[in-house]
């Protein structure tokens, strides 16, 4: 278990990022950064956040051709983050180049970046999905289906709602890591957010991690926010 709730640090840039870091002082934290961030700050930005001490997962979803994707982890893997990912709809040819790609791309002595697949994004509802993706299972099933063509590809585990944390360690194994991002505490503003789930629901069901962004970036102390985030979490009493 990742026992520090992973930040989604969704904002524009470097400066914005840096400002709301602040309030978090000296703390190693463990940062998700998107596609929004990279996009605007690139590699450098995340050299930096490692030199200050953070963990970093690279919330990129690659989705291409098998060689193209190898060859964009062989990059990502240069630049030491923590964790990476994938989405499993493209497949297991896919899943497997991109753990290569990311074994050949880790220097020497350093630490193999966990490799992750996104099953069904959190915020598509079943109905959406069997609609638009015209996929005629359940979501359940469509999400344990993903989850097995990630372990069988050799990957570390799956990014998936806590709602189908348990079913997933089920079809896999104990030590397949659910990595659960919608996150919501009770009452509070879903957003685009479709399977959402508590700190506490998460723990129960065996995530591995959860990620939350706008629950504590949007906060008006995103510190305390956090540190209340972190406290049902790890199942400390809050009061
Ligand atoms: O299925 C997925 C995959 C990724 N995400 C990412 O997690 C955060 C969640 O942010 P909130 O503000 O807490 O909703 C965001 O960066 C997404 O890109 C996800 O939500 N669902």
């Amino acid at each position: 278990m990742i026992t520090k709730p992973m930040i989604a640090l969704d904002v524009p840039s470097k400066e914005e990022a840096l400002l709301l870091l602040e309030a978090f002082q000296e703390e190693s934290l463990f940062l998700k950064i998107g596609m929004e961030l990279f996009y605007s700050e690139g590699p450098d930005f995340i050299r930096l956040l490692k030199k200050k001490g953070h963990l970093i997962f690279l919330d990129l979803k690659l989705h291409d051709i098998p060689n193209t994707v190898y060859r964009a982890m062989k990059s990502l893997a240069a630049l030491d983050v923590d964790m990476v990912n994938v989405h499993a709809a493209g497949g297991k040819e896919m899943m497997s180049a991109a753990k290569r790609g990311l074994e050949e791309g880790t220097k020497k002595g350093a630490e193999k970046p966990l490799l992750i697949a996104v099953t069904q994004l959190t915020s598509t509802t079943e109905e959406e999905m069997q609609h638009e993706q015209l996929i005629s299972a359940t979501l359940e099933e469509s999400v344990s289906h993903y989850a097995q063509l990630a372990d069988e590809s050799g990957l570390d585990g799956v990014v998936c709602s806590a709602l189908e944390a348990q079913q997933i360690l089920e079809a896999t194994r104990a030590d397949f890591m659910c990595v659960t991002p919608g996150i919501r505490l009770t009452g509070s503003d879903n957003g685009d957010q479709k399977r959402v789930a508590t700190p506490e629901f998460a723990r129960k069901a065996g995530a591995a991690a959860i990620v939350v962004g706008r629950p504590i970036t949007q906060a008006e102390n995103p510190l305390k926010a956090y540190q209340n985030i972190e406290k049902q979490w790890i199942g400390e009493e809050v009061k």
